[in-house]
């Protein structure tokens, strides 16, 4: 097993401040968690803006892109996956990518990643002023045609020409392995296979490879057995998990990730979301529900929650649905989050 990395040493790894100080109940739960093992600082990468709007049936005005973003800027998240640079024929929510990224603040601080799926979305994205990307691959073939055309193989030489060119910018890459834990058509997906496409991504410079669970279908059970496959090949301060709710299993599943040294977590503000090429599957955990559980175990992250819960408001009205949020519903419904 590849060796683990203190979460402090795996945010100075990413160029991140070191977590900040804590409430006097936040240093109290801090000791607790200390005490059992996990990590003191777990970093949220916020995907709502991509990952939430990109699902949505009706194209949201880039104005309200903007504001969502500018207000999640505000609220001490380190980092807020914006848009991505894909094809508007396939995924025509996503095609004001270059007017979000020129409409939002920036907070020095905060990273503002977008996805690129080859060298054109790459070149397209740093014209609009992208400072870091990600790419998206599979661990599953049928998945990758489906989402982005072309087999596992033709993806890597894809991602491979997207690290090159951003290694010789000095733009960091974050790298996807989407149908972590089970694929819409495929079914189950082996945790070797899961290993093999992660140890590819990160080989080739992706600093980081957050692991989807794109159906939500994970378990407990299925999440530890996929990462001891993952930890075998890349070091644990690279990983980081990006479940979705489908099943009812996220909260469950980012615990088991937290419990082994995971200590970045994705997720999105009121649970938007779900994938375009992944027929049925919810949202992704709500950034919310992601922070309420963290605070608890005294787990700082150094978002303040209820500003959160305030951006998650302001989506919803704006998109006139409910929250997906249990903790937005229960604190807005009784008051108890201030
Ligand atoms: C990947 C492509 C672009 C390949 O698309 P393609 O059709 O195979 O590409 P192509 O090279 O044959 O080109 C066809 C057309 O697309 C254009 N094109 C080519 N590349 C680009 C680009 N980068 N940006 C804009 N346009 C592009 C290209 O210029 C051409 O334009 P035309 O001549 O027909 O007018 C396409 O399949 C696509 O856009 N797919 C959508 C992928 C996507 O956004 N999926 C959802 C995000 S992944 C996800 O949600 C999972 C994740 C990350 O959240 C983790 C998880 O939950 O598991």
């Amino acid at each position: 097993m590849a060796g683990s990395c203190g979460a402090g040493q795996a945010a100075a790894r990413r160029g991140q401040a070191a977590p900040g100080p804590r409430s006097a109940r936040d240093g109290a739960e801090g000791q607790e968690s200390q005490a059992s093992g996990l990590p003191e600082y777990v970093k949220i990468v916020e995907v709502g803006p991509r990952d939430g709007l990109q699902n949505e049936k009706v194209i949201v005005p880039t104005d309200i892109k903007i504001e969502l973003i500018n207000r999640l800027s505000k609220t001490g998240l380190p980092a807020i996956e914006v848009t991505s640079f894909v094809s508007s024929k396939w995924v025509p929510q996503m095609a004001d990518h270059k007017e979000v990224m020129r409409g939002i603040e920036r907070h020095p601080g905060v990273q503002y990643p977008v996805l690129t799926p080859n060298l054109k979305g790459f070149h397209s994205a740093i014209a609009a002023g992208a400072t870091e990307v990600s790419v998206f691959g599979a661990a599953s073939e049928s998945f990758s045609k489906m989402n982005i055309n072309c087999s596992i193989e033709e993806s890597i030489e894809k991602f491979e020409e997207v690290a090159k060119s951003a290694r010789n910018m000095n733009i960091p890459v974050r790298g996807y392995v989407s149908c972590a834990l089970g694929c819409p058509y495929e079914g189950d997906i082996t945790p070797a296979k899961v290993a093999e496409v992660s140890k590819r991504l990160y080989s080739m410079g992706c600093y980081e490879i957050s692991l989807g669970d794109t159906i939500g279908v994970g378990t407990p059970g299925s999440m530890k057995r996929m990462l001891e496959a993952v930890m075998k090949e890349i070091p644990l301060s690279a990983l980081a998990v990006h479940c979705h709710d489908t099943y009812g299993q996220a909260l469950a599943n980012i615990l088991t990730a937290i419990q082994m040294g995971v200590a970045v977590v994705d997720s999105s503000v009121a649970g938007l979301g779900g994938c375009p090429y992944a027929k049925g599957a919810t949202g992704n955990v709500a950034t919310e529900d992601v922070i309420y559980m963290l605070n608890g175990l005294g787990i700082n992250t150094g978002v303040n929650l209820y500003t959160v819960m305030e951006a998650g408001n302001f989506i919803c009205t704006a998109l006139n649905k409910k929250t997906n949020s249990k903790v937005a519903q229960a604190s807005f419904n009784t008051g108890t989050i201030k």
